[in-house]
């Protein structure tokens, strides 16, 4: 498959006045998608328990940073099994290999994680592949094109958890659904308080960490507090 051309990202927005020549088209309300804290100790099973256990939600990325792939996948066992449990998808980041020795549901690749062709060879065509696209719509169409299972877009809000260069705007997840049906999450700061516009703007998916782990009544009421913005209150 031949790549995107590169082309200027505000070429590729959708001039207002043709925006109702697409069809609405018909997508699941928008889901809860929760990342994992960047370091995690054996005990972090009984809050993913709990967490999980406090409302829908559609997937679990085990996001650990700085520790060796050994390290993660004595760490993963059990939670994976939690997850397994509950029918929550199991995603792990960054490793296509990691993910394989896994027997995760899926991969969440950045952009210098490697390539989402790769990872359909080597985990499936089951395998739920996720792309990290930053602002750029050029991005997630190239994404797309490569058979991605959904498109990354953040981040929308000051976060702690990532040192982060891009910035997106709600408008872009507009574009994006109302152009495609690959779902889109959106990631970045996100919290119950400000999740809103993210929704109603077309997020499939709300990627949050530091709101669930971080919350001051622990990770269930974390979860808890986003069924309401999500509609599952
Ligand atoms: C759902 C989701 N979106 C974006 C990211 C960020 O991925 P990446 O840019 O590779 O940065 P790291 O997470 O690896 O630091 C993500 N992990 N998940
Ligand atoms: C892992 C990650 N990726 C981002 C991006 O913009 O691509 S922002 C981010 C951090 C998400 O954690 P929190 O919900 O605590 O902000
Ligand atoms: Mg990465």
């Amino acid at each position: 498959m031949n790549d995107l051309p590169e082309i200027d990202d505000d070429a590729l927005k959708l001039d207002p006045a043709f925006a109702d020549q697409f069809e609405p088209q018909f997508r699941p309300a928008c889901q809860l998608y929760l990342i994992s804290p960047p370091a995690i100790d054996d005990g972090f099973a009984t809050l993913l328990e709990a967490a999980l256990d406090a409302g829908p939600v559609a997937a679990f990325q085990l996001r650990l940073k700085g520790i060796d792939d050994h390290r993660i996948a004595a760490l993963a066992a059990p939670l994976v099994a939690i997850c397994r449990a509950r029918e929550v998808a199991f995603i792990v980041n960054d490793s296509i290999g990691l993910a394989k020795r896994l027997g995760a549901d899926g991969v969440h690749l950045g952009q210098e994680d490697g390539d989402p062709r790769d990872a359909r060879e080597q985990l499936g065509k089951e395998a739920q592949i996720g792309v990290t696209c930053h602002d750029s719509r050029h991005l997630a169409m190239e994404a797309g094109e490569r058979g991605a299972d959904y498109v990354a877009f953040g981040a929308f809000f000051p976060t702690t958890t990532k040192t982060v260069e891009h910035v997106a705007e709600p408008a872009l997840l507009g574009w994006w659904t109302t152009v495609f049906e690959t779902p889109c999450v959106a990631i970045g700061g996100i919290t119950a308080d400000n999740a809103a516009p993210l929704v109603a703007a077309g997020a499939d998916f709300l990627a949050v960490s530091s709101a669930v782990w971080g919350h001051p009544d622990g990770p269930a009421a974390g979860v808890r507090a986003f069924a309401g913005v999500l509609g599952q209150g």
